[in-house]
């Protein structure tokens, strides 16, 4: 059959076992091929090629609500709902999302992003099925790194509580981005190596051959509970949690995953489907990586797995100037210790982690955990360094307000993906930290204009006694090994003439400084740049200095404009009477969609020409 003629999961339901095999390893081939010209997360999505065919197979989206955890592992699922032909767009700027999108097909009933939302959101789904009279599946499909999150243990509890009818695909495929870990996956181990599917099958064909097959299925089902307690010994934690649990299940023989849910989906309860896959299945670069280089990945050649973009000469990835610089100050001071939830590839600390292997620590997608965690360990003398992206930090919010700065502890968090990040869209900008952490009393807040001012302000937290959070973005920065920064005073800020008649000041931080400044330079547009580098405290000297010069101040971020540094600042010169002429630039009310940052930031209003207009008005 070919992909692109495939309009629904209807055109696929009359397929033999056969044809089903052929199509999954048609996919795999098109999922290869189609993510080397444009990245894409390709090992979850070889993963579950077969499980996403039987499920479509079994179940009737959109009625009945089948969808996926995070959702970076939905390609299948889109072209067997009439999207194959729009992967060449994949990740662009109105192009196909990478994750489930209810704008683009009715067959995606939930959006995501973030992790392990699932379980809640099906609880939510069954209860209101149940409260309206009516009559659906819904079928959450949740991979076992999801599963260890705070978030998925809290619906589960609910759900073996509640009791509501519903089908939990449990994904497992011993991998998180990198290697799962916790404890949770001993239990995930156990299960694994445990026969309850094949007993479950046996009691299953045996029924059948004693030519009962409309009431075998119901004997088995009406049984499951009795040949679980007779033949499983370990239900794990499913169990535990009041839930009927089935597996394991070989989750790429779609012969077996057929038959499994479409029992599960009769059961009238929670039940969860442990299904056991490997992830980057088919592709042998992707199926031997244990570090999570082939979860999220930029255009390769499928033919050696070597990716087509290197970093540029003399440029890092900002993740790594971090992750580095930390890793070298814990050589020389063992308070220091680093930790990552779930995100060592991402975040580059794989350096740390095999220098310092006793001080590194991966607390799974647990970021609420990991900031108390880092609490705990600030307060016992220790130094932690919590590194986390800027939109996964939204779930971290109370923990590093209430145990982090309430009580004044020295964390040093190192704030990943601050910015937009392109092709991951709305769920992953990283544009709301400063709007949610500035108003955070203790808590020092920096951002680095370049790779020298960043290392010096990384010393500088590491050197004083209160939280400190340093943002940095995604991407690259020039490698510039100069270390003579002047010594950085917490609350500094600094300024830059791009002329001797300059008639305006331009407030900014981050890479802007030098962006922006250099145009005006070249451009002798005469206006002064002041590199706000702390957003938390500000600098009062330079503010006041802005103030009585009575020259037009233009504040350029590209960040939320609503609880930004241009509001505080305004509040600043009211608060202080102050009647200064004030502009801001910023990213208003709207949810970012994906796309390349030059593209966004044009339709933002808020890219290099959008601010030159607007500072020459000023003049
Ligand atoms: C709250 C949150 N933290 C971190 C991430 C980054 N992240 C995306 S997928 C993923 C791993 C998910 O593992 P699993 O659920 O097992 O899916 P798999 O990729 O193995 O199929 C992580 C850590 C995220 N999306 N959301
Ligand atoms: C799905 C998810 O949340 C992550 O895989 C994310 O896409 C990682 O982003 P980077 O590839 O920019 O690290
Ligand atoms: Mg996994």
């Amino acid at each position: 059959m070919n992909l692109y003629d495939i309009k629904s999961p209807a055109d696929i339901k009359d397929m033999s076992i056969d044809e089903l095999n052929e199509l999954a390893a048609q996919i795999r081939r098109f999922l290869i091929e189609s993510i080397s010209h444009t990245g894409g997360h390709l090992a979850s999505n070889l993963g579950v090629v077969e499980l996403t065919i039987a499920l479509d197979y079994v179940f009737n989206t959109p009625c009945d609500k089948v969808f996926f955890d995070v959702g970076h592992q939905s390609y299948t699922h889109k072209i067997l709902t009439g999207r194959a032909s729009q992967f060449p767009t994949l990740r662009q700027y109105n192009g196909l999302s990478g994750f489930q999108k209810r704008s683009e097909s009715i067959h995606d009933v939930w959006e995501a992003g973030h992790s392990s939302t699932s379980l809640s959101a099906a609880l939510g789904m069954a209860v209101a099925r149940d409260l309206n009279h009516d009559d659906y599946a819904v079928v959450p499909v949740i991979g076992d790194g999801s599963m260890g999150s705070g978030m998925a243990f809290e619906a589960l509890n609910e759900i073996g509580y509640e009791k509501r009818k519903m089908v939990i695909v449990f994904n497992d495929n011993n991998m998180s981005i990198s290697r799962n870990v916790g404890a949770m996956t001993y239990n995930f181990a156990r299960l694994r190596a445990s026969d309850g599917y094949n007993n479950f099958k046996d009691s299953l064909k045996e029924n059948l051959n004693r030519n009962e097959f409309g009431r075998g299925i119901y004997r088995s089902l009406k049984n499951m509970k009795n040949s679980i307690k007779e033949n499983i010994v370990d239900t794990g934690i499913f169990g535990q949690f009041n839930l009927e649990y089935m597996g394991p299940v070989d989750g790429h023989n779609i012969h077996d995953l057929i038959q499994v849910l479409n029992v599960a989906k009769k059961y009238d309860g929670p039940v969860v489907v442990h299904v056991i896959t490997k992830k980057g299945k088919g592709y042998l670069p992707c199926e031997n990586d244990h570090e999570g280089k082939w979860h999220g990945v930029g255009p390769f050649n499928p033919d050696t797995g070597k990716p087509l973009h290197d970093v540029p000469a003399g440029w890092v990835p900002w993740g790594r100037l971090f992750s580095d610089t930390v890793c070298d100050l814990a050589d020389s001071d063992d308070r220091i210790v680093a930790i990552t939830p779930a995100m060592i590839q991402g975040s580059f600390l794989q350096r740390f982690f095999a220098r310092h292997p006793d001080r590194a620590f991966d607390c799974g997608i647990a970021e609420e955990h990991a900031a108390t965690f880092a609490a705990g360990l600030a307060i016992s003398g220790k130094r932690p360094y919590l590194a986390i992206y800027s939109s996964f930090l939204q779930r971290a919010y109370d923990q590093i307000n209430h145990d982090i700065c309430r009580m004044d502890l020295p964390v040093v968090i190192g704030i990943d993906h601050a910015g937009l990040v392109g092709s991951d869209g709305e769920t992953h900008h990283g544009i709301y930290d400063i709007s949610i952490l500035k108003s955070l009393p203790h808590l020092i807040y920096a951002q680095g204009k370049d790779a020298p001012e960043s290392r010096a302000l990384i010393r500088l937290a590491f050197g004083q006694n209160h939280p400190f959070a340093i943002r940095y973005p995604k991407g690259v920065v020039k490698e510039e090994k100069q270390e003579n920064v002047p010594p950085i005073a917490i609350g500094s800020w600094t300024s830059f003439s791009a002329t001797d008649h300059d008639k305006a000041w331009v407030l900014t931080y981050g890479t802007s400084v030098d962006v922006i400044f250099d145009k005006l330079r070249v451009n002798q547009i005469p206006a002064t740049v002041v590199n706000c580098r702390f957003f938390n405290p500000m600098d009062e000297d330079m503010l006041q200095k802005i103030a009585d010069s009575h020259l037009p101040v233009l504040v350029y971020e590209t960040d939320m404009k609503a609880g930004g540094l241009g509001e505080s600042i305004i509040a600043w010169f009211v608060d202080h009477d102050l009647d200064v002429h004030i502009e801001q630039m910023g990213i208003g009310d709207v949810y970012v969609p994906q796309g390349a940052e030059t593209r966004l930031r044009h339709d933002l209003g808020i890219d290099l020409n959008a601010f030159l207009d607007r500072l020459n008005k000023l003049l």
